[in-house]
């Protein structure tokens, strides 16, 4: 197992390099070099140090090569100076470009994902924390390795500077890198381990900070006063995190303390090395002088050497969750073919049940809906009537059962692209009401998104931007939203369409309207209903009524009144309320 992750992280390290190449070219290359001017300017400091010493401790030529000496000493200052922020200001760049394209393969993956991934535990929580810590990491593996590199090369040239006064004062100061990377490796597992606990609390946390901090959530936590409840609870998790905080910066800190004490010692033997050996009269001044500040310099690379390994070190396990998450995703679909409806849709004996859940939500069902019909599906709260929807829509696969569309199996991305769900809770995009009603494909005929607009009721002009999230908008109603999503969905031009609760917004005329001429509002669209409303459903073609994820009767409104069964008493109950 150890061989094993040994084994994984250079190639890990490799490919995150790769990613950053990839990102940004010309910015990698910018980095690069500096951290070769900034390696080569050290190095000026050690040359211009050791020709200063040189020129004052012979006096004969003091005069001459005084001056030269102090100003390569003043510029190779200078260049190791402003080498610093400049990097620090072109790597702003270069990980604004790193994060987008690692931001790019995560949104690649979950766009792969089918909708009953989401559902599966553990998705989320994943997802979270490749974003809150992987994200960055593929930049800090560049960081590290550039300053490996940078650092390298330092360490090279300090170490045959004083190769030449003392050679044995090099194995001294190395030998402080053993434990630098024994604990860096240390910290890098602690470091893993520390995230992963800590982002099922993170994202508790910030689910309760978007509630109290979010438009949508505003009116109706002012109504209840939920903020003193919601704000204890952030309080809790705050101890928790805390708790948990201080426990690994403790952890982390012990580990820097004795990284620095390593590499202070080594310094330090090395300095009293070099007293030892002018006192013993085997250098002199000069080269003593030169030797201290290799000596000094070497150690400085050193430990940056030893922290860029610590950091490449740490950033693996997080590179392989990045990976992990990525190829946990399903292969890219083909994009989905869209058929037209000659005949019907059919589920033959389909089952399903959510992940993790051992009773069906939909059990042995069979439905159908004929082009140009409109079927309706009523039946209790959590009856199964969105979950059988989205397997009709293609959402889901069925667990049993076939779902077939004109006598055949067709693949579920085709299915996608031929059926339109209009969601109970549709998403209110804030954007313009044209761009609303032409998300699915924006390059469509434009008069087509205005033929939409008037046919679902959208009493707005297509420029109107909707939406107070982003500061720039108009709010509108919730019936108002209920017609542009409608709009969407008859935009789209699919045989078939689903309507989860349609009209669960809409004003007694608005909702009369749509349905005394649902079927030209439709234009020749085959529709599937849902509906509590049977005013709604009544003037269906058919109706399917479900109880505990089964049909338990079928017919039209006048069938089923007639059989007197649970769509009569359900139908009988709601009609006594209006009499
Ligand atoms: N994402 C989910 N994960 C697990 N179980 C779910 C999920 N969504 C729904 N269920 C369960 O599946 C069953 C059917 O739910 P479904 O939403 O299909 O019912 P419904 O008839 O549409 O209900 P309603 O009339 O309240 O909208 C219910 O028992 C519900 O609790």
């Amino acid at each position: 197992m150890r061989l094993r992750r040994l084994a994984t992280t250079p190639r890990l390290l490799a490919a995150a390099a790769r990613e950053v190449r990839l990102a940004d070219r010309a910015g990698t290359a910018v980095a690069s070099v500096y951290q070769l001017v900034g390696a080569v300017a050290a190095l000026g400091v050690v040359a211009a140090g050791k020709l200063t010493f040189d020129a004052l401790l012979t006096p004969d030529t003091a005069a001459l090569g005084l001056t030269p000496a102090l100003l390569l000493l003043a510029l190779a200052t200078a260049l190791t100076g402003s080498v610093g922020p400049l990097q620090t200001q072109q790597h702003r760049v270069l990980g604004e470009r790193v994060a987008q394209r690692v931001w790019d393969r995560l949104l690649d993956t979950t766009a792969r994902a089918d909708l009953v991934t989401y559902e599966s535990t553990g998705f989320a929580t994943a997802l979270e924390r490749v974003q809150q810590h992987a994200v960055t990491r593929p930049f800090t593996v560049t960081t590290s390795l550039l300053g490996l590199t940078g650092s390298l090369l330092g360490v090279v040239a300090m170490s045959a500077v004083l190769v030449t006064v003392e050679p044995l004062l090099v194995p001294l100061l190395l030998a402080a890198g053993v434990p630098a990377v024994l604990l860096s490796r240390w910290a890098s597992r602690t470091e893993f381990a520390f995230a992963h606990r800590l982002t099922a609390l993170f994202r508790r946390r910030e689910y309760l900070r978007q509630l109290l901090t979010r438009r949508p959530y505003a009116a109706e936590v002012r109504a209840f006063d939920a903020a003193p409840a919601l704000r204890g609870r952030h309080e809790e998790l705050n101890v928790e995190v805390n708790a948990a905080l201080r426990v690994q910066v403790r952890r982390r800190q012990v580990i820097a303390v004795l990284s620095t004490l390593g590499v202070a010692a080594a310094l330090t033997a090395a300095l009293l090395a070099i007293v030892q050996l002018v006192r013993s009269g085997r250098i002199g001044l000069a080269d003593a002088g030169a030797a201290a500040i290799a000596v000094r310099l070497l150690s400085g690379q050193l430990g940056r050497l030893f922290g860029a390994v610590g950091g490449l070190l740490e950033s693996a396990p997080f590179l392989a969750d990045l990976e992990r998450f990525v190829a946990s995703g399903p292969e890219p679909a083909p994009k989905g073919r869209r058929h037209r409806l000659a005949d019907r849709v059919a589920l033959r004996s389909v089952s399903f049940a959510y992940p993790g859940q051992d009773r069906p939500a939909v059990d042995d069902v069979d439905i159908e809906v004929r082009a140009g019909e409109v079927v309706a599906l009523v039946g209790e709260n959590g009856s199964g009537k969105t979950t059988l929807a989205k397997i009709v829509a293609g959402l889901y696969d069925p667990d049993s059962g076939v779902r077939v569309w004109d006598g055949e199996a067709v693949p579920a991305p085709d299915v996608r692209a031929s059926v339109t769900v209009v969601f109970q809770d549709f998403v209110r995009y804030q954007l313009s009401v044209r761009d609303n009603i032409t998300i699915s494909d924006a390059g469509a005929d434009p008069a087509a998104a205005a033929d939409a607009a008037r046919r679902a009721g959208v009493p707005l002009d297509l420029d109107t931007v909707l939406g107070r999230d982003l500061d720039e908008g108009v709010d509108i109603s919730g019936g108002q939203w209920q017609r542009v999503a409608l709009a969407r969905a008859l935009y789209r031009d699919t045989p078939l369409v689903v309507l989860d609760e349609p009209t669960a917004a809409l004003d007694p005329r608005a909702e009369h309207e749509l349905f005394t001429d649902v079927r030209a509002t439709l234009g020749g669209r085959a529709a599937l209903l849902i509906s509590h409303r049977f005013s709604s459903t009544r003037l269906a073609d058919r109706i399917y009524v479900l109880a505990d994820g089964r049909v338990v009767e079928c017919g039209t409104h006048d069938e089923l009144m007639a059989s007197a069964g649970q769509y009569a008493e359900l139908y009988r109950l709601q009609s006594a309320a209006y009499r």
